[in-house]
């Protein structure tokens, strides 16, 4: 394994196709977070031990610890949220380092310096709500550490001018990094309504509203799969209004688009919750019929077909019905999903030929 790959398996440790995109791109950058985190610790654990300071070697190399351990933490698969748990440690052993190199002043009082590091971080981990808390909450600790008076709660001291400073621009930062984490998460917010709807229509039908081809594809997928599993009877039901084309010519285009929307309400006020429709084609509609056998089905089929057939339209001053020709198939354990619907379309082609109106069942 080459430097590149093992720093790239390094950090997608804990990445997962099942947990989505954004969720891995949040575990891909606790890992990044965690690695700089560690490594940082590490060296500046080392250059202080170095340095003969015991107690901040001592301290950062805990640190080290800690950060490691949350990367750790996104390999296990005994923890049920391996992320969240992850992502609390490294945001508390972050605050407490920070909270320590305050309270100590750090190398010749520079430690304060670092403080800068938290409001990304919390933010990122917390979101916008748990992370406006957790800075509250810091800069509540530091304020106090810092301006108990005549520093006494501070194991160094700073100037006045110094800890106040510190503390606007630390205030200052964490309010353009929450502000940016309110556009940011608005934006994600936006963009995933905006894909959840396309993805809704693409599965869609514009004209009647029904699933289209696409969309049922994945329900017979479901359905079917399911079916096999339980052994549970299926049955798929093609429907095609007849001489559709005379409609056309006679009442105009629109007049047979208001047939095929009446029709697809007319079908989905018969079925049941478990049941799909789609618009199949044309002048085509595909109803799938979970847990229903074909002598059941053909039940529905006889009722569609009375109740279409009963049905009035209207066009200036003429009324006119139409008919549907019903082909149905119950799926065998051996059938393919498209050898079902072939099947379907092959009684639906009877049923045109034995003169229309009427149901055919295999
Ligand atoms: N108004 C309208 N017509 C459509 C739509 N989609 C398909 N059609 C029409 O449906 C008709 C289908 O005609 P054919 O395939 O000859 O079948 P048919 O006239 O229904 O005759 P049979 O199926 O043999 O009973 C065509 O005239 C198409 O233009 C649609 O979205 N709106």
């Amino acid at each position: 394994m080459d430097f590149k790959s093992f720093v790239l398996n390094h950090l997608n440790t804990g990445v997962v196709q099942t947990n989505g995109p954004e969720k891995n791109q949040q575990i891909f950058i606790a890992n990044l977070f965690s690695f700089i985190g560690y490594a940082l610790a590490f060296l500046m654990g080392v250059s202080a031990f170095i340095r003969q300071d015991w107690l901040l070697g001592s301290v950062l190399l805990i640190a080290c610890l800690l950060f490691f351990s949350s990367h750790l933490i996104l390999r296990s698969k005994r923890i049920t949220n391996p992320y969240n748990v992850s992502a609390n440690l490294v945001t508390s052993s972050l605050m407490l380092l920070m909270v320590y190199l305050v309270y100590t002043g750090g190398v010749n009082g520079t430690g304060p310096l670092w403080i800068y590091i938290v409001p990304p971080v919390v933010l990122f981990f917390g979101g916008l709500r748990k992370g406006t808390r957790n800075l509250a909450l810091f800069v509540l600790v530091i304020s106090i550490l810092m301006f108990y008076p005549n520093n006494e709660w501070l194991g160094t001291s700073y100037t006045f001018e110094f800890k106040s400073r510190l503390l606007y621009s630390f205030l200052t930062v964490s309010c353009l990094f929450a502000l940016y984490e309110y556009v940011r998460q608005n934006s994600f917010q936006r963009i995933k309504e905006m894909s959840q709807k396309y993805e809704k229509q693409a599965m869609r039908d514009p004209l009647s509203g029904l699933l289209n081809r696409r969309g049922m594809r994945e329900r017979l997928q479901n359905e079917f799969e399911r079916s096999q599993r339980y052994k549970n009877d299926l049955t798929v039901m093609m429907c095609d209004i007849d001489h559709f084309k005379v409609v056309n010519d006679q009442y105009g285009h629109d007049k047979g688009d208001d047939v095929i929307i009446n029709l697809g309400a007319i079908f989905e006020s018969c079925l049941r919750k478990n049941d799909s429709l789609a618009r199949w084609g044309g002048e085509e509609y595909l109803l799938l019929l979970p847990e229903t056998n074909g002598d059941q089905g053909m039940q529905l089929a006889e009722k569609l077909r009375r109740k279409i057939a009963e049905t009035q339209y209207k066009h200036d001053d003429k009324t006119f019905s139409v008919t549907i020709s019903i082909g149905l198939h119950q799926i065998a354990a051996t059938d393919t999903i498209n050898q079902a619907i072939t099947k379907a379309d092959t009684n639906l082609y009877k049923a045109k030929k034995q003169g229309r109106n009427r149901c055919i069942i295999d």
